[in-house]
This record gives structure tokens, sequence and C-alpha cells, in this order.
């Protein structure tokens, strides 16, 4: 074909013809550029201009290519060549953007088939009037060069339906012929996908250049990779993340968003395309962006990069997302004690609308602040569920409904004891149909379960109270009750302080810390300390 080394047409079982790489073909790579040898006008027309305008075109083909142009693959019955041509034209024309111009039929481009997981990807290009084909990952030797047919990703069902309107097949590509729950989860991640493109909003105006409208990139990113590589929309969204850290000032991190949207367009379309044209320039200096410095909240200077940072460290700084700090680092821990934070069940909120602890951000309900309801496990029962009797920081009995996908299965059976502490994250008292209010617990991430009584639990908060929080530098060892700044902590759990190794003896023989440091090595009671660490759970 053409000359071409890198690729075959070949008979593909149950796709007709279609284009197989006869070399490994580099990720990035041209596979094909090509200009038109019909093409079809931008605005309709009736269909005997457009059968007269057609066969002019035929008519001027070279032998060869009218050859090539007749056996290309049709969907529509025909009596003549104009219809044929027109059959033809309508089974395969791609897009072209040019003036005037709506689409037109490519000899060796349009022989590609469809694949839901394309390894390949089609793009008109502009600048050199040619359409042309890109390879989004290696493309191993024998294996079939796809692209994908349709506009925006979209669920199975959905792209089943429009293949099998528009081009009358059925298509069983790998994710087509995934497995059902596979499938469903596959739909899901579209779904959000396109749910984040709405809250992310397009292009200058509007879109709000906040951390939230960053959170939302981040995870659609997130979502593409999880997608498979060369995702076509990564891209786009890292244009969305350049220019919103650079419309707060930020170069250093809008130069790399910059610089992977354009490396992404280079892989998709090539250098000479309008994307890396139009942007490259944005990679080389982000300033020029007509947003930069809208505000300057997050300025930084486009060399301003850590250096030395691992993978998961540089893209933790890249998305600004926050970690957490150590427990050791923190000089005021979580007091157990305070009723704002770890609320009674009488005061709980008994509605995602309660003000108190929501507040309305984008048309939902968030959570104002961490809350956790602690509550110790006096009774357990499983009927259609596990449902745990507790007991409240004010003694107060309620009940733990578990209607999480599990039904409370997910839980050990040596995690539910009677004298064991619960904590659960974000926790509302709802009214259920049959018996007394409580606690409908969905999401297992958002509960723990302490090996501890709740007595005990808010006598050792008192103890970290007391001896592991720093007031103006000041800490108060453990072992003698000397307040100073310079003690040393216990090297197990690391939260309590001690004069020398006379006072660490005191404090681990006399004073529980024996049993206490044990306690405070638990990963979820540290986190409970640490305000349970992040959002998205204890
Ligand atoms: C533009 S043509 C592609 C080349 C075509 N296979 C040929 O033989 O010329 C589009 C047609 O190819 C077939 N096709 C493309 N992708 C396919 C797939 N994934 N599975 C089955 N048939 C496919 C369908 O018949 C479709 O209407």
């Amino acid at each position: 074909m053409n000359g071409s080394s890198m690729y075959a047409l070949r008979d593909v079982p149950g796709k007709g013809k279609g284009l197989v790489a006869i070399e490994n073909i580099p990720k990035g790579t041209r596979i094909l550029s090509e200009q038109p040898v019909i093409t079809t006008p931008e605005r309709q027309r009736d269909n005997e201009w457009l059968k007269t305008h057609i066969s002019q075109q035929v008519d001027s083909l070279s032998e060869h290519q009218r050859q090539s142009f007749l056996s290309m693959h049709n969907l529509y019955p025909y009596q003549n060549v104009a219809e044929q041509s027109l059959g033809i034209i309508r089974t395969n024309s791609l897009p072209i953007e040019a003036d005037g111009i709506g689409g037109g039929v490519f000899l060796e481009a349009c022989r590609i088939n469809h694949a839901c997981d394309n390894n390949a990807q089609k793009n008109w290009n502009q600048s050199i009037k040619r359409h042309t084909v890109h390879a989004l990952r290696d493309i191993p030797k024998g294996e079939e060069i796809t692209i994908y047919y349709l506009g925006l990703d979209s669920s199975r069902a959905i792209r089943q339906k429009k293949l099998q309107d528009k081009f009358g097949f059925f298509c069983s590509c790998r994710l087509c012929s995934l497995p059902i729950e596979k499938s469903q989860e596959n739909d899901k991640r579209l779904e959000r996908i396109d749910e984040l493109d709405d809250l992310i909003g397009r292009d200058g105006m509007l879109m709000k250049f906040s951390l939230r409208t960053l959170r939302y990139v981040d995870e659609r990113v997130r979502l593409y990779n999880e997608q498979g590589p060369g995702n076509s929309g990564l891209p786009r969204a890292y244009l969305d993340a350049a220019q919103i850290t650079i419309a707060n000032g930020d170069l250093a991190r809008g130069r790399i968003f910059a610089e992977r949207a354009v490396e992404g367009w280079r892989t998709a379309c090539g250098s000479d395309s309008k994307e890396v044209m139009e942007h490259g320039s944005l990679a080389r200096n982000p300033a020029k962006l007509q947003l930069y410095g809208l505000s300057m909240k997050w300025k930084t200077s486009s060399d301003e990069v850590p250096q030395g940072l691992d993978q998961n460290d540089f893209e933790d700084w890249l998305w600004r997302r926050e970690k957490p700090k150590k427990l050791e680092q923190l000089e005021q821990l979580a007091d157990l004690r305070n009723r704002e934070i770890f609320p009674s069940f009488a005061a709980l909120p008994n509605s995602n609308s309660d003000l108190d602890f929501y507040k309305k951000v984008d048309g939902t309900y968030q959570p104002l602040r961490h809350w956790y309801f602690l509550g110790e496990i006096v009774d357990s029962i499983t009927l259609h569920h596990l449902e745990l009797e507790l007991t409240d920081i004010d003694d107060k009995k309620s009940s733990l409904h578990f209607y999480t996908d599990g039904r409370g299965s997910e839980l050990a059976p040596a995690q539910i004891q009677k004298g064991y502490t619960v904590a659960v994250l974000y926790a509302q008292c709802r009214v259920f149909t049959y018996g007394d209010p409580g606690i409908r617990h969905e999401d297992p991430q958002m509960l723990k379960i302490f090996p501890v009584s709740l007595k005990k639990l808010l006598e050792l908060n008192d103890q970290v109270q007391q001896f592991s929080t720093k007031v103006d530098g000041i800490r108060t060892c453990h072992g003698c009750s000397k307040k100073t700044a310079s003690l040393n902590r216990c090297g197990k759990c690391s939260l309590f302080w001690y004069c020398d190794s006379g006072c660490q003896r005191t404090g681990w023989n006399e004073r529980g810390h024996k049993a206490n440091c044990k306690l405070l090595k638990h990963p979820d009671l540290r986190g409970l300390f640490g305000r349970g660490g992040t959002r998205d759970g204890l």
C-alpha cells in the first residue's frame, strides 16, 4: 500500500479488510498522512447534486485510485456507479475541518477499523491539509491498527448502539468483551469522567480557577489513566490544569502541565498539528497566557520545581494534593472530649443539609469539617444486616446499622467485640421504619474499630492531651511532669516525651505507658488523634 513499510491491507476476521502493522510501530509514530481523493461539502445538498459532484471527482481519479475507491466497504444498496460512490462515501467518510468541506474519503485511512480501546488516533491536520494517523501506544508487529469512530467516550451500551446504527457492526474489542462487572466499572468511570467535565467547565470564563477545580481535573486524569494508556482526553485535561495553575500565578506547575498537554497532542497528532503549535508557546512561556496573574495566590516562577522527589511525591506536589502531616509532626492532637469533633449521638446531624455540619458547594452539600461518632460496643446482632448496639460518650444507648455492600460481613468477627470502641466519620442520626433512630453506615472507609473501651480511650486521650501536645514550644515529661523544651520522645510511639531514661522507666512501669504505647502505635488510632487524616476516609 502506497509503498509504506509499516502496515499492510489484510483480511481481518469479522471486519472485512483492515490495516495491520507489519513492523513494530513505536508510540507517537505518524503511521500515515494522506490527502482525500474525494471530498464532500460542509453544507447539506440534495442527493442529485451530490451524485453529480462525486461522479465528477471519481471520473478524474487515476485508474488505480478509482479501482481502490470502488473496492471500499459500502453499507448501502446501489444500482449504478454514482449510487455506489455515494454509498462508499457515506460508509467511509472522515471529517475534514476546512473551508466549505465537511468530509472526505482517504484510500488508506478509511481502511482502518474501529476499536473502543483504539491504539491509533486519526486527526485532520489543517496546517498540512492532510489526514494523519498516529500510534497512541507501541503497536507490535502483527497487531491491527485501530481508531475510534465515535465522538465522545460513552458507556458500552451506547457505543454498541451507535456503532450498530451508524456503521452496521457489533464491536467485540477488549473493552466491549469485558465481563459484566468489569464493564460496569468501566462505564462508571466514563460516567464520572463526563460528570467531571461539567464540574470543571470549559475555556476561559466558564472555568473556576480554584483548587477544587484542580482536584476535579486531577481525578479526571487519574480516571483516564485507569482507562488505559494514551487516552485522547488527557491533553485537554492537562491544558485545563495548566490554565488553572497559571491563572493563580503558579508558573512552575503551569509549565509542566502545558508540557504534558503538548506532549500528548504531539503523540496523537504530530508536531505540525494546530494544537501543538497553539499550545507549544504556552509550555515555553506560561506567563504569556492571558489569564496569568488573575490571582497570585499560588505564585511560583517557572523553574521553582522541586528536585529529587520520587514520582509519587512529585505528582502530589504537582497537583497540590494535601498530604496529612505525620502525627509526631503535629503540635496539637485531636481532643476526643471536644464535642464539636466528637459529638454524642443526640448531637449528630439528621440530614446532610444540617448547616451546622454541612455547606453547599457547587449544588451539593459537603461536610464543613470532620466529625466522628464514638461508641462502645455493648451488643451485636445480625439479621438482614449487622447491627451494633453502642453506648456513646454520654453513656446513652444507640445503634449502628450496616448498609454497606457486605451488610457488615466486611468486618472480621474478632473486630466485633463487646468493649471495643467504634468511630464513624460523618455519622448521621437516621430514623428507621422499624425500631429506634440509629446510625446508617454505608461506606466501609468511614468506620474504624479500636480494641479498647471508650472509657479507656478517653483516659488515654487525657494523657495524650497532657503529654503529647506542645504549648509555646514546651512539652511535659510523662515521667516527672517537668515542663521543658528539651525532652526526648518515646522511640516506639514517638508521642510521649521524657527527660531521660529514668523518667522513661517511670512512665513505662508506673504510669501505664507500657499498655498505652502499644495502643498508640495502632495506625487507625493515630489517624483519629491526627483528626482522622483526610476527608476520603478515617
Ligand atoms: C471505514 S470501513 C473500515 C474498513 C473496512 N473494514 C473495509 O473492509 O474496507 C468501516 C466498516 O468496517 C467494518 N468495521 C470497522 N470496525 C469494525 C469492528 N471493530 N468490528 C467489525 N467490523 C468493523 C464495518 O463494516 C464498518 O462499516
